[in-house]
């Protein structure tokens, strides 16, 4: 088994470098970028060179300390001024995935709490501490989802999954394919379904890519196929990750979980979603509430290296849905597995985990 690729890592102490791998080039090219700015930092954000919920919220915060490089000198009252900007630009960048938001704000509370220093300087080190702390807890978050998902799924299993929630998507070792390793770890043999996840092709270059480094027995499908896998009896349970979590359990994720939700729910196979509690938001009750990312048309009408559509072509591209909670048999946490998922399951174990000291 090839080791796993080290999707974020930050190099240097203050004054350093993010390095973070293009994930626009997978499968073919495992190449790193370099980010010395925040701007690059955003750009890679919102060109989805780093993706994922967690990913994205890891990102931003070492985002932060980089673009907080050049005030460290300054006097704190200058350093926070710039925070609130940088804080501000960091969040344009994509709309939906609450980890982003939420670990921007982390990095401004630690800020905030050493405002009474004379300079920046202190500020800036306290924030690094943070994104590594930030980062670092990710790992953990997501090998205790492996541990607490494995348990849901039988030796033998056929797993369908949507878009990428694994190592790429994370600090390492991801959401819904954490349950995964962790079956292939325990030496359960599983056979996954992984969706291609049009229209960027997560499942095909991502997921795949992951599950084949790992010698993980993966077949890849269409999406539309889901439903006939389904019905051939190959899927014993469903696992996707999540972009953002409401109060009732009503998840976003990639486009196209929906759809498989309702599929899973018609053939009655369980419907699992892995996620670290950093990503609920608990201040929406419902979906209705959360901002879904529209994307440019050109990743519809131009793929597989040539333009698909006719020019002209009024296009439609939403990168997320939302499942309602009733499809939803479960949402696998750090702290335990939430089932079944109504209003009060869901904040009884998130909400102590998001209060903030
Ligand atoms: C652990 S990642 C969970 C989700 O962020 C993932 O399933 C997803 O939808 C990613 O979308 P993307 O547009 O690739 O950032």
């Amino acid at each position: 088994m090839k080791s796993p690729l080290e999707t974020i890592r930050w190099q240097g102490e203050a004054s350093g470098t993010l390095t973070l791998i293009d994930q626009t080039l997978l499968p073919l090219e495992i190449k790193e970028l370099d980010c010395h700015d925040v701007e690059s930092v955003w750009e890679a954000i919102k060109q989805l060179r780093v993706r994922g919920a967690p990913a994205i919220g890891i990102a931003a915060a070492y985002g932060l300390v980089l673009g907080l490089q050049d005030v460290a000198m300054k006097d704190s009252a200058e350093f926070m001024a710039r925070l609130d900007e940088l804080h501000a630009f960091l969040a344009s960048s994509r709309p939906t995935a609450v980890n982003l938001f939420w670990a921007l704000d982390r990095m401004r509370r630690r800020a905030t709490q050493l405002a009474s220093q004379p300079s920046g300087k202190v500020i800036h080190l306290a924030l690094l501490e943070e994104a590594r702390a930030i980062h670092d807890e990710d790992r953990q978050l997501c090998r205790a989802i492996g541990k607490h998902g494995s348990p849901l799924i039988a030796a033998g299993s056929g797993i369908l999954t949507h878009c990428n929630a694994g190592g790429l998507a994370t600090a390492e070792y991801g959401t819904a394919l954490s349950i995964m390793f962790t079956c292939q770890d325990e030496g359960k043999p599983i056979h996954v379904f992984v969706d291609e996840t049009r229209p960027l092709l997560q499942g095909a270059r991502l997921t795949a890519f992951e599950l084949v480094q790992r010698g993980i027995r993966a077949t890849l499908i269409c999406d539309s196929m889901a439903a006939q896998v389904m019905r051939e009896g190959k899927v014993q349970a469903v696992i996707v990750g999540a972009d953002r979590i409401t109060a009732n359990g009503d998840t976003a994720n990639k486009i196209g979980t929906y759809s498989v939700a309702t599929l899973a729910k018609a053939h009655g196979i369980p419907f699992y979603v892995a996620a670290p509690t950093t990503t609920f938001d608990l201040t929406l009750e419902t979906g209705e509430g959360i901002p879904i990312e529209q994307r440019s048309g050109t990743e519809i009408t131009h793929g597989f290296g040539r333009q698909t559509a006719p020019a002209g072509v009024e296009v439609y591209n939403p990168a997320f849905d939302v499942t309602p909670a009733e499809l939803i048999t479960g949402i696998v946490t750090e702290r335990g597995v939430i089932s079944p998922v109504t209003r009060d399951n869901v904040v009884a174990l998130v909400a102590p985990a998001l209060a903030t000291p």
